[in-house]
């Protein structure tokens, strides 16, 4: 049976952030997820986490300047001191919160700039990562967006983010598959999760078209469900979508997973 995790950026987004974790584990969510971590000292969240049973899965690097655009820093050529102190402070978060997984955000690339330049230094930064992280048992996982979400994102196909996996090349260095994400760009989900076999080291859900419950819309996510039981899958499966309603409301769908 697959192990969900909350999404507490998207989901329980009627209460207060730090009233999330409550909300989630009342609903009966043992696993907890979010983009970032970094408004709150690392001490009060995971006083949150024991408080509730809650245990953390993952978290991101920094956006950056979002209000100017900005998605991540670890591929921009020359601002690579600034990549690496933000993936030296999401490892002070993952020890202290004791989450397992962090995913290191790419970048958008802006119109004009060379997407090879930027894939390199992605590489680079990674595998500085790789090395801060693996003494400590932490895996780094690296996201494909698509571009009704993220336009001019460096990942967009599961493909782009396999090919920066492969370049990498380091044993704590996977995909984060998203199915709503995949499904926009590529679709075949089925063969898709078997090409990525193993390539693959944290999963996240949503509907699609609408980034709902994962119980409408064209994914028959029961099937995916059962393959990845089938498969062996050990990770977590994040609910990263936006509730219709009332989040505990649209919970129907995880009443069996409980
Ligand atoms: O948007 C998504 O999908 C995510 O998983 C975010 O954490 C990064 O954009
Ligand atoms: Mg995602």
């Amino acid at each position: 049976m697959p192990k969900f995790a909350a999404n507490l950026t998207m989901m329980f987004n009627e209460l207060p952030f730090l009233d999330r974790f409550e909300a989630a584990a009342k609903a009966g969510f043992k696993y907890v997820e979010y983009l970032w971590p970094y408004e709150f000292p690392a001490a009060e969240l995971k006083a949150k986490l024991d408080q509730f049973g809650l245990k953390q899965v993952l978290f991101n690097t920094a956006a950056g300047d979002i209000s100017q655009g900005e998605w991540g820093l670890s591929a921009i050529p020359n601002r690579e001191a600034e990549a690496r102190r933000d993936i030296d402070q999401a490892l002070e978060y993952a020890l202290v919160l004791g989450c397992p997984t962090v995913h290191i955000m790419a970048a958008v690339v802006p119109e004009g700039e060379s997407r090879q330049a930027y894939k390199q230094t992605f590489v680079e930064n990674v595998r500085y990562a790789s090395e801060k992280f693996k003494p400590h048992g932490i895996n780094i996982c690296l996201e494909a967006l698509s571009p009704e979400v993220k336009p001019n994102y460096l990942l967009k196909s599961q493909f782009d983010t396999l090919e920066i996996v492969e370049w990498v090349d380091r044993d704590n260095v996977f995909v984060q598959l998203d199915y709503f994400h995949a499904q926009n760009v590529d679709g075949n989900l089925s063969r898709l999760t078997d090409r990525l076999r193993g390539k693959f080291c944290h999963i996240q859900i949503a509907s699609v078209p609408n980034r709902h419950e994962p119980d409408e819309g064209e994914i028959n996510y029961q099937y995916i469900f059962d393959k990845l039981d089938e498969m062996g899958y050990q990770g977590y499966v994040g609910c990263e979508y936006k509730p219709r309603g009332e989040t505990v409301a649209g919970l129907g769908w995880f009443e069996k997973y409980k």
